[in-house]
């Protein structure tokens, strides 16, 4: 059975969890009827309801009518929605996903205290419009849950297999990497407002650029520095421009961000308990 057949409760319905429901609907492949999001503040749950999802405060509930949990909380959140819905859950029946930073396999399945199968998904909040880059840890898992795992978030974006030990390595380039490239594109704005343009402008002509770059590489499969060649003429103004940057730590300051968010998101959870 496809997860088209499947009831799903997405356990944090905040930024993420509202984002991937959205996803899901939009791929075809979910019913927004056949989703549960629950927060504690429902007030903020209401549009989604309005558009035919189910909406509750109560995690219990919700499990026991979902066939697949997705846990969208934050980390220091988790020990006590795990501890409210441990009992409800069933590993015959239960599929739990969790897209939670920093927590493991064996971490959630320690606190639930059943013998579930759990697969860890990192997905970005690209995955409203469907262009995540989701990487997914589902070794552990059997067969049918690991496609039902990758049919999920391929609906809803790009995926790739990790290994676990490398999710919050995922977690800083890719989950949070939405935040780099988009302040450097704010960065690419203010620079261009500066230079002439209005900065509505501005960022529309930032943007699309930088949608073309990264298109550049995923259609050609080249290096970004081959693309980089064709664009820096000798004497140019482009190599002038991208040295002034270097001199100044671009990608030293990106390479040293990356390290840091994967270091501090090894920490999310366990420096918590
Ligand atoms: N934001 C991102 O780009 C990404 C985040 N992640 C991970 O996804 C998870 C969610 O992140 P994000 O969506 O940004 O965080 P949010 O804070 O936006 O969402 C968390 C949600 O959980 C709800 N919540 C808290 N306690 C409970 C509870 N007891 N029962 C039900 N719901 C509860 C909160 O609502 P209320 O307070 O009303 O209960 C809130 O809406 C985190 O673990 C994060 O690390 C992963 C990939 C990308
Ligand atoms: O900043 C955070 O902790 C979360 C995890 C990945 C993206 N946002």
């Amino acid at each position: 059975m496809g997860s088209e057949n499947k009831k799903v409760a997405i356990l944090g319905g905040g930024n993420m969890g509202v984002a991937l429901a959205k996803g899901m609907v939009a791929s075809g492949k979910h019913e927004a009827a056949d989703i549960t999001l629950t927060r504690r503040n429902l007030r903020l749950l209401e549009g989604m309801a309005r558009e035919g999802y189910t909406i509750t405060s109560d995690n219990v509930q919700a499990v026991e009518n979902a066939d697949i949990l997705i846990l969208s909380i934050l980390p220091q959140q988790l020990n006590s929605v795990l501890d409210t819905i441990a009992e409800s859950i069933n590993p015959q029946r239960h599929l739990l996903i969790s897209i939670v930073t920093g927590v493991t396999v064996v971490d959630i399945q320690k606190r639930v205290g059943k013998d579930l199968e759990v697969v860890r998904a990192m997905p970005n909040t690209a995955i409203a419009i469907r262009e995540s880059m989701t990487c997914i840890s589902s070794s552990k898992a059997s067969a049918a849950n690991q496609a039902l795992v990758k049919e999920i978030f391929e609906a809803v974006g790009e995926t790739v297999e990790i290994e676990e030990e490398l999710m919050t390595s995922a977690t800083a380039l890719c989950a949070c990497g939405i935040a780099f490239f988009l302040r450097s594109i704010r960065a690419a704005t203010q620079g261009g407002t500066e230079i002439g343009f209005h900065a509505a402008d501005a960022l529309r002509m930032a943007a699309q650029t930088a949608k073309g770059a990264a298109s550049l590489l995923l259609h050609f499969q080249s290096h970004p520095e081959n693309e980089i060649d064709k664009v820096t003429s000798p004497k140019g103004c482009t190599i002038a421009g991208l040295n002034e940057m270097e001199h100044n730590g671009f990608s030293s300051a990106l390479i040293k961000g990356i390290k840091t968010s994967s270091i501090k998101a090894e920490q999310l959870y366990h420096n918590e308990k």
